[in-house]
């Protein structure tokens, strides 16, 4: 007996005892016990469009992961009579992507957006059944029970991510013959794919709010802080190891205080989730509790509302944000003093960001002190007593840096060590993993040295035993990284978790405040270190080399001054002696103006035109018709 014989029993005979598989049968139990109509040709439970758009808007995140992964699907597909469907936790078909041929069919029987898709509404299906028994389910159009989708073979599977139930993806084809092993595959690999997709987001969003909490100036101490964040829906998208423990408590005291009662959330957890600014304190297990909740914004958008829970005693002890000690003490201050506003505030990031876990993205011009900054943020770091690592990506072959990263295994390949090696990243287990020039890192590469951020291990070249690892990355690059990913050039899914904090590096010219500091520190050390005499700058030759414009930043700076200690033999230093040391020509212009350079030419000359023309390149007549114009 085919399963349309044992359909027609079932539903016409109404017999209980047919031949199909028992996934089948046992929903087609339950559609008889709902009292389904086999007859049903229309889906006729739809929900109102207000009601469609709330629910996009509750999946937004779902939405975000899965449309992209149903397009790339629906483009491949269309054509072939294919329909893909999502529906959210709750049964509804949030999304729907049709070709004409299978849309025409769609309308026919009510198929579309908004519609439940559970058994009660619409029968046996692959996706109710999926939707009801939260596992993958492949059906052929004739193991429906309802006339309305008899048409169509059917493969569901649901989206899990860390364990939660958060919809299903369904891939349908009109029928017969369709290979529903085929269909299975892509619902399968659909469905990961949004996984895969959104537990990436979750962790972005998740470092989004830590990185957030360290930058507002909350009074708190992330040691001794339960930090609860919750989504604009209520439901907790990040919550720390204290903040686990605390909800524990307070599920154990739910439970004594009232056995029978299904919910779970304690009603001060409600209370402080829906609404900001608000505080509350509760006493549990012989400990207070102080609760704080906190409207975390980034650029005007919501971000979540974290609520923080203190044990009482410890809400004493207070960490006032901006200490001036603090900034005193921090490596990153010291390393680079500035009278910027712009700059200071990102030393002041670059400062929080390094006492926290995550990944650090430095960008500037090349010279600005990159290297110098990833050393800074480490001796910041609570890691500063273990390994400081650095691997610059464009001074190796592109097929060496995969086994400096990784090490490799013995016998890896032609030429390696017999015993094997370990790479960068195991050699800085414990302390910072310094990536310069991680734009030269090879795209393939790119992929697996995400999946090892991921998940904190390794695998050596040419072996298969993964090796934990806890470093923290810091990397650097002088290339707009953003610039690449929209080229294609740089992974997305890389840029944003490197990308958890950015420390931009202005170049000299942008801080022009701070050359003369510099200028003198650089001086001091620099004749310190030769044993000689400080050397001073004249004012005007100091105001040279602030018209300069210092295309090589500070490296070009630290170089000048090396020159200028150990070539430069009287203590002091004026105009005269600026152009042994620096080319006014092409660089310069970038900065001054025609009249500026006259004027420095002529410092430079000591006042002597026939030199200053000659420094200039152009002809004593011209010089004077120039200093004519500007009335000098
Ligand atoms: N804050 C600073 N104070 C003094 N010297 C500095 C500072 N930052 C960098 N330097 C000096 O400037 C030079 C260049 O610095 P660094 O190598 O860190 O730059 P970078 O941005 O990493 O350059 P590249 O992009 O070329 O690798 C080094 O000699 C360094 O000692």
């Amino acid at each position: 007996m085919n399963v349309t014989q044992s359909w027609q029993q079932f539903v016409l005979n109404r017999e209980t005892r047919v031949n199909v598989r028992k996934e089948i049968l046992d929903s087609w139990q339950r559609c008889r016990q709902l009292g389904i109509s086999h007859e049903l040709d229309q889906v006729a439970s739809h929900i109102s469009s207000d009601e469609f758009i709330k629910r996009r808007e509750k999946n937004e995140v779902l939405l975000a992961a899965a449309v992209p992964v149903m397009e790339e699907l629906y483009n491949h597909l269309k054509g072939g009579g294919y329909l893909l469907l999502l529906a959210d936790a709750d049964g509804y078909l949030i999304e729907m992507m049709a070709d004409a041929k299978a849309q025409q069919i769609c309308d026919r029987g009510g198929i579309s957006p908004g519609a439940r898709w559970m058994e009660d509404n619409v029968g046996s299906t692959g996706l109710s059944i999926a939707l009801r028994t939260r596992t993958a389910m492949a059906t052929s159009a004739t193991e429906h029970f309802c006339t309305a989708f008899r048409i169509w073979d059917c493969s569901a599977c649901p989206i899990y991510v860390d364990g939660e139930f958060m919809g299903v993806f369904d891939v349908c084809r009109v029928g017969p013959g369709n290979d529903i092993r085929e269909l299975f595959t892509l619902a399968v690999s659909g469905a990961r794919a949004v996984a895969e997709r959104l537990r990436y987001e979750r962790n972005r969003i998740r470092e989004e709010i830590l990185s957030e909490i360290l930058l507002h100036s909350w009074d708190i101490n992330l040691q001794s802080t339960g930090i609860l964040s919750f989504d604009k829906w209520g439901k907790i998208i990040h919550k720390n190891k204290l903040a686990s423990e605390f909800i524990h408590l307070l599920q154990q005291e739910n439970q004594r205080l009232n056995p029978s009662s299904q919910t779970k959330e304690h009603h001060v957890i409600y209370q402080m989730k829906s609404h900001s600014e608000e505080t509350a304190e509760i006493f549990l297990q012989g400990q207070r509790y102080l609760l704080e909740s906190k409207q975390l914004t980034k650029q005007d958008q919501n971000l979540a509302t974290v609520v923080l829970v203190t044990p009482e005693t410890q809400k004493k002890i207070t960490y006032p944000v901006a200490k001036p000690s603090q900034e005193e003490q921090s490596e990153v201050h010291a390393a680079f003093k500035t009278k910027n506003p712009l700059f200071k505030k990102t030393l002041h990031v670059a400062a929080k960001a390094a006492r926290s876990q995550a990944c650090i993205l430095i960008q500037g011009e090349s010279g600005t002190g990159k290297d110098f900054m990833a050393r800074a943020i480490h001796r910041e770091s609570s890691r500063r007593s273990k390994p400081f690592i650095a691997l610059n990506c464009a001074s190796l072959p592109k097929e060496l840096i995969a086994s400096e990263l990784f090490g490799y295994a013995p016998g890896a390949f032609t030429g390696a060590k017999q015993q094997g090696n370990p790479g960068k990243i195991e050699a800085a287990n414990g302390g910072t993993l310094f990536l310069d020039e991680i734009a030269d890192m090879p795209l393939e590469l790119q992929a697996v040295f995400l999946r090892a951020l991921e998940e904190k291990q390794i695998t050596r070249v040419g072996s298969t035993t993964p090796i934990p690892v806890d470093v923290r990355f810091v990397a650097a690059s002088h290339k707009d990284l953003w610039l690449l990913v929209e080229k294609g050039e740089f992974r997305q899914d890389l840029f944003y978790r490197l990308n958890v904090f950015t420390v931009h590096i202005p170049p000299l010219r942008e801080r022009p405040e701070d050359l003369e500091l510099l200028i003198n520190q650089m001086l001091s050390a620099s004749c310190e270190q030769a044993w000689r005499n400080i050397i001073t700058f004249t004012p005007e030759a100091m105001e040279l080399f602030l018209h300069y414009a210092w295309p090589g930043n500070l490296r070009e700076l630290r170089n000048v001054i090396e020159r200028i200690t150990y070539l430069h033999e009287q203590d002091q230093f004026d105009a005269r002696h600026v152009q042994e040391f620096l080319d006014f020509g092409e660089t310069a212009k970038i900065k001054m103006s025609e009249r500026e350079r006259i004027e420095l030419a002529l410092k430079i000359a000591n006042g002597n035109r026939v030199q200053a023309a000659r420094q200039l390149n152009i002809s004593r007549s011209a010089l004077y018709r120039k200093l004519e114009k500007y009335s000098m």
